[in-house]
């Protein structure tokens, strides 16, 4: 999709992420991405859809700085995403918690990396903590806690810093349906609250209409964007989006789009 195909006050602002003609080839010769183009707009929830090996995390990856592109170029607000850490928020599809330490000291750990003593950042992290529903949890060990709740600690992890943009590598892949739907309506909570924009890795069709505002169609070999729906119903949206003919119409189309973007020998 061109800029001048989206709607016009998306094309009139500037994007918060930009890629441009990016490609990536691994030292061991995978060519992860070919000239993918993808700009990402401020307030967007742009979730990246399409087949195992597709690229997705890599382009996750590039934008946040974790990573260089071999071709094209890669920026935060016309800045290098080196130059923008702080701004990002990073979360990965297993918690990644540190078992040894306090949740309130997982939520800690992006700050103590930028110099931030305990008690200075104890204010951030209990309210950190209280955006994602855990505030009476701050002294407990991730042992003492559910899946789901290990990763809204990530996500309060990757919130502590205030970031302006959230990337969320397919957050809630390993949760049981129930945990997952809540957490999607807790992050469209959390989002609506912040007012962030988001870009979220999902193999999930039902996921990524119910999430997002628009969504990226990428195949693999190479990985490159092959289509994008602008996901037009409004938000805030809540389980009965579900029930919604519009919603099974997006379903039905995302569907076909993702199909269409895999080779006989994509897997899900
Ligand atoms: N560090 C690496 N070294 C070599 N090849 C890599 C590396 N990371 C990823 N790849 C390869 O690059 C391609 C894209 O991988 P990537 O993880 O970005 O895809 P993905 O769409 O996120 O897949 P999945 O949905 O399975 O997580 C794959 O072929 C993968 O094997």
């Amino acid at each position: 999709m061109t800029l001048a195909s989206l709607s016009p006050t998306l094309a009139d602002r500037e994007p918060v992420v930009s890629l441009s003609g990016v490609g990536k080839t691994f030292s061991n010769g995978t060519v992860a991405l070919e000239n993918l183009d993808l700009d990402v707009f401020p307030g967007e929830f742009l979730s990246l859809l399409g087949p195992s090996g597709c690229g997705k995390s890599t382009a996750l990856r590039l934008m946040a700085g974790l990573g260089r592109a071999t071709r094209g170029e890669v920026s935060i607000a016309r800045h290098d995403p080196g130059e923008h850490r702080g701004d990002i928020g990073f979360v990965f599809q297993e918690p990644t918690l540190m078992p040894w330490a306090t949740v309130a000291d997982n939520v800690w750990l992006p700050l103590r990396l930028k110099g931030v003593s305990r008690a200075k950042a104890d204010a951030v992290i209990r309210d950190s903590l209280a955006l994602v529903g855990l505030a009476s949890f701050a002294g407990a060990y991730p042992r003492e806690l559910s899946g789901g709740m290990k990763m809204r600690v990530s996500i309060a992890r990757a919130l502590a810093t205030k970031p302006s943009i959230l990337l969320m590598d397919e957050p809630f892949a390993a949760l049981d349906e129930i945990t997952r739907f809540k957490l999607n309506d807790d992050l469209l909570r959390l989002k609506a609250e912040l007012g962030c924009t988001v870009v979220f890795v999902t193999h999930s069709v039902y996921e990524s209409v119910y999430m997002s505002s628009r969504i990226v169609v990428m195949a693999a070999r190479p990985g490159r964007v092959v289509s994008t729906i602008d996901v037009d119903a409004p938000m805030p949206r809540s389980e009965s989006f579900r029930a919604t003919p519009r919603y099974a119409e997006l379903c039905r189309e995302a569907s076909a789009a993702l199909h269409g973007a895999m080779a006989p020998d994509d897997h899900l």
